[in-house]
């Protein structure tokens, strides 16, 4: 990563300037001439630094990896107010992750979002590295810190292969309770307490030794396609990641591009028997209602917010474990409002229920673990264009303990057993990456 250093020394010699003593924001982007001679996930598994983020865009085409906090925000409001404080600096970009219940009105919610002090990112074949600094105080104090800081990057390694292997597994709800809980819905259900409700497990399992989280992401990358790839991580032993083929949101100035991703079968390595598992998906009633009720979600959701909406006929995602139904939803937005679209529409009724209230209290009071950053959202905002997935297929790196998490919409038709076996599937996405044997039963259809 030569072309790297040399930026960075360039960096070096602009910030030994002289800075007025006073609050500011400053930013310098410089372009890579070439492709940087490692991945961006390399670079930044390198990085002795915390927070950092990474974050592949579904289509391959955009990728970012991101270090030190310039400055940090508990809420996307905060982060929004941010942003419009300083229209002369159109290219600040906010990264992080929203947690599950992020979205409650009160601006004490801890989610993860910060302003970086480098952004590495990747658009196309075209490569840039930005630097900003932010004080409120004292824009002399912060290009000292950042110099500092630029000390402390190193250059990239290749990443370690995945050695650990799974000791033990120990799942929450375990499936004797899940099939108590799916029941438990069904009569809620029943009652019309609410038409659908996505409940989760969480499985912890031990490993033989304590995982690379950037290597397990690049591990991911490689074989779960058509997916967003992102990973936060905290500490060198702490990363929330996953591999979602989920977006929230994309907006694009005032077009908000959304979708309705529900509804499940299992794929199959040959193409004829994973068609005709679409093709049963595509007519079957309970994964057509489950998909619609996050239609209707959405459209209500969206309601004063946006207008001229538009939904897609539904269309079968085919990825490595499952197969999934999808209506695409575009819509025109009032006003370009990130923390309008974060608060209309996390958590959807994909990962929550229809009605969102009743579903998310049923969910706080049955479900026996705390979501924490699962079904949540990772991606950024900016003046111009954010983009937020759903964090799915995702899992938190502790260590020698890996936490695989996997939901399933439970609606009217819904079958415990079926379910528990839909949850195997999207936990596999990640689960065989370290158990290549690994084979959840193939679901009925
Ligand atoms: C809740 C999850 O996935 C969601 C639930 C789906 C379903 O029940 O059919 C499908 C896609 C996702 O919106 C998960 O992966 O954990
Ligand atoms: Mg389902």
């Amino acid at each position: 990563m030569k072309q790297i250093s040399a930026i960075i020394e360039q960096l070096d010699t602009r910030l030994a300037g002289k800075w007025p003593a006073a609050a500011g924001i400053r930013q310098f982007s410089y372009s890579l001439q070439k492709q940087p001679d490692t991945g961006l996930l390399e670079w930044l598994a390198a990085q002795p630094c915390y927070p950092k983020f990474y974050w592949q865009q579904r289509d391959g085409n955009e990728e970012a990896a991101v270090c030190g906090d310039a400055y940090s925000f508990g809420h996307i409001a905060q982060a929004q107010a941010f942003i419009r404080q300083f229209p002369d600096v159109p290219d600040l970009h906010i990264w992080g992750l929203n947690a599950f219940n992020g979205t409650a009105d009160d601006a004490s919610a801890a989610n993860a979002l910060f302003l970086p002090r480098i952004e590495l990112c990747r658009q196309g074949n075209t490569w840039w590295l930005r630097c900003t600094l932010f004080s409120p105080y004292s824009l002399q104090d912060e290009a000292r810190r950042t110099r500092l800081f630029l000390r402390s990057l190193v250059a990239s390694r290749t990443l370690p292969p995945l050695t650990s292997h799974v000791l033990q597994h120990q799942h929450l709800p375990a499936e004797s309770q899940w099939k108590a809980l799916v029941e438990r819905a069904l009569s809620g259900i029943e009652q019309h307490q609410f038409d659908k409700v996505v409940l989760a497990r969480k499985t912890t399992l031990t490993l033989s030794q304590p995982l690379n989280a950037c290597a397990f992401l690049a591990a991911s990358r490689s074989v779960n396609h058509h997916c967003y790839h992102f990973m936060l991580a905290f500490t060198a032993q702490q990363a929330f990641l996953g591999s979602s083929p989920e977006r929230l949101f994309l907006r694009d100035n005032t077009e908000l591009y959304t979708e309705a991703l529900a509804g499940t079968v299992a794929n199959h390595p040959d193409d004829q028997q994973a068609q005709a598992l679409g093709d049963w998906l595509l007519s079957d009633g309970k994964n057509q209602r489950e998909n619609l009720l996050v239609v209707d979600d959405i459209c209500q959701r969206l309601q004063g917010g946006a207008h001229s909406l538009d939904v897609t006929p539904a269309e079968v995602l085919r990825l490595r474990k499952v197969q999934h139904l999808r209506r695409n939803i575009h819509g025109e937005l009032t006003g370009p409002d990130d923390a309008g679209c974060l608060q209309r529409l996390q958590p959807t009724a994909a990962v929550a229920g229809l009605p969102r209230q009743a579903a998310r209290k049923f969910i706080a009071e049955f479900e026996p673990f705390d979501r924490e950053w699962y079904a949540g959202s990772a991606g950024y905002l900016s003046a111009e264009q954010s983009e937020f997935t759903v964090a799915l297929r995702s899992a938190m790196v502790k260590g020698h303990h890996l936490e695989l998490y996997a939901g399933a919409g439970i609606v009217a038709g819904s079958d415990a057993a079926q379910e528990w076996l839909e949850i195997e599937n999207k936990a596999a996405g990640l689960r065989t990456l370290l158990e290549e044997h690994y084979t959840p039963a193939v679901q009925a259809g």
